[in-house]
């Protein structure tokens, strides 16, 4: 089929790629000319596992244009997956999605397309971004004759640094659409991811337990509201277990066997149960904000969502307050924090921890040093005042330092040698901010071991 994806970032550009793998035909467009230069070079501008590979793979059926008219003309399906970012009131910001909308509607001329909101947005937004395409193509002196479109729902549920593995096995596959024509197209196009049936490509072996995907179809304001519902719940999964960290460590329990403990009832689950600093990136904050919002236009609370946000801003507030009580003085200590990036496998900074907790120290008056294996470039764009508190090297972060915190499970860190380093700092503590540090094995290497969570 012929698919035009708008947006090409974390989620439009795994989208367009992996559709272009499966054997469609892609045309990924983007404003940003020096996004759009990289991948025409079959460079990938974000740092995502896999994904120059399957560039390479799926290069005779993908184009990258900053052309609009190079993309939605003839296209069967149209993907819109641009960001939409949280506004100051903590409503979603729908500039971006308005401006695609209208520029979809300027070149649509297929007889039927399906135009496919995947950006994550407030529950509505497909009656209005319908709107949007229907006043823009009346407006036209142009618009075709035996042109239709239909806008439909496709949230997505890819995490960053294992985003082809989760597009090409996801769990599920959500449309929301009333238009049986549309479901028909997007049926279609999904089904060889449904059924399964692609040879996967040969740096992402297909996992042992995938069976046929389970498509749930429904109407547009359930598909949307199945993503915050998702997005909320697993927040909130990882506020809980950091809750309960907390008091394991009040009373002398456990927190990995409490863990355990409780994931192991099927009803709950063993994933997302890993206590530490809390949740970041880009939608965990925004998407949780953005349901709030939204029940507030209904007049209605959403305390247990407020509380996960609450008890993760509070994660990290814990972490420097670990520091202070060991330490008793901040101002003027070396605090090195392992790991920018707000999780492994990604070179993504939005919301990390390991910003907010720098920021943290900084007020209070302690020199900060922070290392990544990954993101310092990107870092140092984004960031260019902080610039000067990353350093290159790890001898650089440990050299007379007065605590280390690990903030990012990076793998690096988790193999390191620790025992090479202790001798360089000032005092050797180090706070596991993902409680996944053997806490025996630190203290025998000669460091003060803290947890992050009892
Ligand atoms: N990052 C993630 O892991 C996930 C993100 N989402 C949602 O997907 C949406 C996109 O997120 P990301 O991919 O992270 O965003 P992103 O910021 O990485 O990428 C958005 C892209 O859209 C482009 N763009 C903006 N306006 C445009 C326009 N009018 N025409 C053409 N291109 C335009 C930008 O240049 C950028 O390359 C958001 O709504 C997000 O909440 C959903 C699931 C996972
Ligand atoms: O809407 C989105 O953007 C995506 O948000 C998350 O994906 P992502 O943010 O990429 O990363 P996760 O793996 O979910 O991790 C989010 C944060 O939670 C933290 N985390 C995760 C798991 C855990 O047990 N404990 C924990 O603290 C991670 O370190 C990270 O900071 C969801 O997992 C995706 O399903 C969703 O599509």
């Amino acid at each position: 089929m012929k698919v035009c994806v708008v947006g090409t970032g974390y989620v439009g550009l795994t989208t367009g790629v992996s559709l272009a793998f499966l054997g469609h035909q892609v045309t990924c467009v983007d404003l940003d000319q020096e996004k759009v230069d990289m991948l025409r070079a079959g460079r990938c501008p974000i740092y995502e596992p896999g994904m120059e590979e399957l560039l390479a793979e799926a290069a005779q059926h993908l184009t990258f244009t900053t052309s609009y008219a190079e993309g939605i003309p003839g296209a069967d399906v149209v993907f819109v997956a641009v960001q939409t970012p949280s506004a100051p009131d903590g409503s979603p910001d729908l500039r971006y999605l308005r401006s695609a909308a209208e520029s979809v509607a300027q070149n649509l001329d297929h007889d039927f397309t399906v135009v496919v909101n995947k950006s994550t947005v407030p529950i509505g937004s497909g009656n209005w971004v319908d709107a949007i395409l229907r006043d823009s193509f009346a407006q036209r002196a142009d618009r075709p004759q035996n042109c239709e479109f239909s806008v439909a729902s496709n949230p997505e549920f890819l995490r960053e640094g294992n985003a082809i593995h989760d597009t090409l096995f996801p769990d599920r596959i959500v449309i929301g659409s009333d238009n049986p024509r549309a479901l028909e197209v997007l049926n279609h196009l999904y089904r060889p991811l449904i059924n399964q049936t692609f040879t996967p490509p040969s740096f992402q072996p297909r996992p042992d337990d995938t069976t046929a995907v389970p498509l749930v179809s429904t109407d547009l304001a359930s598909a949307e509201l199945i993503k915050y519902a998702a997005n909320a719940f697993l927040a909130l999964k990882i506020s809980y277990v950091n809750e309960i960290g907390q008091l394991a460590g009040k009373v002398g329990a456990d927190i990995t066997e409490v863990a355990r403990g409780i994931g192991l009832d099927q009803r709950i689950g063993s994933r997302f149960l890993e206590p530490g600093v809390g949740w970041g990136g880009s939608c965990f904050g925004k998407d949780t904000k953005a349901l709030i919002a939204t029940a507030s236009e209904y007049k209605y609370d959403m305390p247990i969502v407020q509380a996960a946000r609450d008890v993760n801003q509070r994660q990290r507030e814990i972490a420097v307050e670990r520091l202070q009580s060991e330490l008793r003085i901040l101002k003027g200590r070396k605090i090195g924090l392992l790991g920018v990036a707000f999780k492994p496998n990604t070179d993504d900074l939005r919301d990390s921890p390991a910003l907010d907790i720098a920021n943290l120290l900084i007020a209070r008056g302690a020199r900060v040093k922070l290392h990544d294996p990954i993101a310092g470039d990107r870092f140092r764009r984004e960031y260019p005042d902080m610039a000067p508190h990353l350093s290159e090297t790890l001898d650089g972060v440990f050299d007379d330092c007065d605590a280390i915190v690990l903030v990012t499970k990076w793998a690096q860190y988790l193999e390191l040698d620790w025992g090479k380093f202790v001798g360089l700092m000032r005092t050797p503590i180090v706070l596991d901010g993902r409680n996944v540090l053997d806490a025996d094995r630190m203290q025998r290497l000669g460091y003060k071991y803290i947890a992050m969570a009892g």
